[in-house]
């Protein structure tokens, strides 16, 4: 598995490095608010079991799972609501946990979702930003790392269901998906 690997971008510690950092900023912010943390499914769970043990407030947690890659590496377009909340958002202080922001659409229609549900207020992190991506206008409220314009793995991030479990992020290299 590692040998499909161009290049480590974030090694393990440096990712356990921001969050913490990102976790005490979310202790500060969320401090006497009891805010629900949602899990976006599947890439965002590895990032989240590590922030959420950083952030010293009371919280609820859930999962939703939210799908518009399959098996490529570009987006589809369509983003596939796979499985919905558990719990009742309104009024909610929420925050959503993401692995990655690329095109954007993603974060979009978790965001415009929860504004339909009537939550208080929705602020988004996210271990990696990839600005050049970006089809549509979104922006999240804390960042772990900006990450190139390329195709990355690892650390929760997928290609064809392979590689989350990396301990790293990584670049895959492009001969394993041009000639698939
Ligand atoms: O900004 P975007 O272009 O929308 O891309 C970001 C989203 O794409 C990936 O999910 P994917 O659809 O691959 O599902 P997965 O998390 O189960 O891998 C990733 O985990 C983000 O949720
Ligand atoms: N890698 C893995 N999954 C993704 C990416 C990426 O670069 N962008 C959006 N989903
Ligand atoms: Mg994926």
């Amino acid at each position: 598995m590692n040998n499909d690997i161009e290049r480590v971008l974030y090694s393990r510690e440096q990712i356990h490095q921001v969050a913490q950092k990102l976790g005490q900023e979310l202790t500060t912010e969320y401090a006497g608010k009891n805010p629900l943390i949602i899990c976006v499914l599947k890439g965002a769970v590895l990032f989240t079991t590590d922030i959420i043990r950083e952030m010293d407030v009371y919280a609820d947690l859930d999962f939703i799972n939210l799908s518009s890659y399959g098996n490529e590496t570009i987006s589809s377009g369509e983003v596939q609501l796979t499985k919905d909340l558990d719990a009742d958002v309104t009024g909610r202080d929420v925050l959503v946990i993401e692995d990655i922001i690329d095109t954007g659409r993603t974060l979009k229609f978790l965001v415009d979702l929860l504004q339909r549900r009537d939550v208080n207020s929705v602020k988004v992190c996210t271990l990696l930003d990839k600005p050049a991506g970006r089809l549509v206008d979104i922006k999240a409220d804390y960042i772990g790392f900006e990450v190139p314009n390329e195709f990355v793995v690892g650390y929760g991030l997928d290609y064809a269901e392979r590689y989350r479990n990396l301990p790293y992020v990584g670049i895959l290299k492009p001969a394993i998906y041009e000639h698939k």
